[in-house]
């Protein structure tokens, strides 16, 4: 993994996101990274819920933090593939933003609580503002959910 989370990268207007904002004390402050430092496609982010981010069923997550997750760690690895492509360093200006066009989440099994959750995601297509990335979370090594996202770069204005 490398040393710096993309999210860590953000210029400080943008490190308030509930999800993965470092300056959101009251966040989930997810950190995202490359799974591997040879391989600019993959991305993957560890998040261990708190016992007050239970769904209606005793020890399970709610599906709201799931979809927080997915939606975080999407952006995140958009915004870092589209860093790449451009062969710049993330979070030098001019600033890609990405946000959620669309998230589509298949919720396969429930979640719990109790064990660190791994979130992957693989960027399948970027072309001009658009990525597509595939993005899963599992325990265990077991999916609990899979997403396809839409992450669209903002224009600069
Ligand atoms: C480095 C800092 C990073 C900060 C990250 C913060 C992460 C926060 C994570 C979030 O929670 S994001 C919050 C939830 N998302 C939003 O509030 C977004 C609301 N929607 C919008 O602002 C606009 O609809 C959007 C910017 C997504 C697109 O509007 P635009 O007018 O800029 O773009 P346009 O409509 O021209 O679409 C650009 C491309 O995306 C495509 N597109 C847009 N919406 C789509 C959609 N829903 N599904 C599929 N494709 C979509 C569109 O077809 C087009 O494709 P092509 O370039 O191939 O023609």
């Amino acid at each position: 993994m490398s040393k710096q989370a993309f999210q860590d990268s953000y210029p400080a207007e943008f490190s308030h996101c509930y999800g993965c904002g470092h300056d959101n004390p009251h966040g989930l402050q997810l950190k995202s990274y490359w799974l591997d430092e040879e391989d600019r496609t993959h991305t993957v982010a560890h998040f261990t819920p708190k016992p007050y981010h239970t769904g209606g069923v005793p020890d399970k997550a709610y599906g709201g933090l799931i979809a927080s997750l997915l939606d975080c760690h999407g952006t995140a690895s958009a915004a870092a593939a589209a860093y790449f492509k451009e062969g710049r360093k993330m979070g030098t200006a001019p600033i890609l933003r990405f946000v959620t066009a669309s998230l589509s989440i298949d919720f396969l099994r429930p979640t719990p609580i109790k064990e660190e959750l791994t979130l992957y995601g693989e960027i399948t297509q970027l072309e001009g503002r658009k990525a597509t990335v595939a993005l899963s979370l599992s325990a265990n090594g077991e999916p609990c959910a899979t997403a396809t996202m839409i992450a669209v770069a903002l224009k600069p204005e």
